[in-house]
């Protein structure tokens, strides 16, 4: 296991920090490789990070954003990753990055698996940068514990990038990166803000098993920068 934490006085300092790392990684991936990549959480935590990247130069018409999950709701759902993404992060400075979309029509994310697919493929990779959040539960991407798929989420030769998931402890239903869809990337980063999820890390990471707490399953396996703040 390779944690790597990094603590913050506040929010604040967290979210100008964490920024100023995107922007160097996707800055050297746009050097490197013409184009950058970027999968980004929903939920809350990373709301203040998303409007300061918006607001930062870059060559954003360079940079590909996807979701590491999207709940299975239409875009004008107030729990629509998509559309948090769409209204915090590209917009301002960053409105010319592309938009990778893992939600389509179909009304079973089952039905979406395929294009969800296809649309990441779309992707240079391994992703230059992965940004992944927790929940209380040890969640992370939509890899919920509580869900019958969490073997097949986990499965690393499963040969799959995406999987339908449904929670039984959480709303909705979701499409996630699959774990080898996830550490596909560079550089992986854990957003974590409060003590209640840096202990329910620290407990998961000395207690439980992959499926009981799945961020495990990530930190286990690849180098992992902890940006915590409380
Ligand atoms: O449902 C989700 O929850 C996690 C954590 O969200 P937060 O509001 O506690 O930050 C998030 O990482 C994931 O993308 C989201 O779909």
């Amino acid at each position: 296991m390779a944690l790597t934490t990094l603590s913050f006085d506040n929010p604040e300092a967290l979210t100008s920090a964490f920024a100023e790392d995107l922007v160097s990684i996707l800055k050297t991936g746009i050097r490197t490789r013409g184009r950058a990549s970027l999968v980004v959480s929903g939920g809350r935590t990373p709301l203040a990070l998303f409007k300061q990247l918006s607001e930062t130069n870059l060559e954003w018409d360079k940079v590909d954003i996807t979701l590491a999950d999207e709940r299975w709701v239409d875009e004008d759902h107030a729990d629509s990753n998509t559309s948090l993404v769409k209204n915090n992060l590209i917009k301002n400075k960053a409105s010319a990055a592309r938009f990778v979309e893992l939600k389509s029509e179909p009304s079973d994310a089952n039905e979406g698996v395929n294009a969800a697919e296809a649309a990441l493929a779309s992707m240079s990779q391994p992703f230059d940068a992965l940004i992944l959040g927790m929940g209380e539960d040890g969640h992370t991407a939509s890899l919920f514990p509580c869900s019958e798929q969490i073997n097949d989420g986990l499965d690393m030769s499963s040969g799959r990038t995406c999987i339908a998931v449904q929670p039984t402890t959480a709303p909705h239903q979701r499409i996630s990166l699959t774990l080898p869809a996830l550490l596909n990337s560079r550089n992986i980063f854990l957003h974590l803000t409060g003590e209640k999820k840096k202990h329910v890390l620290l407990d998961a990471l000395d207690n439980a098993t992959e499926a009981q707490k799945p961020i495990t399953a990530v930190v286990n396996r690849a180098p992992v920068t902890l940006m915590w703040a409380p």
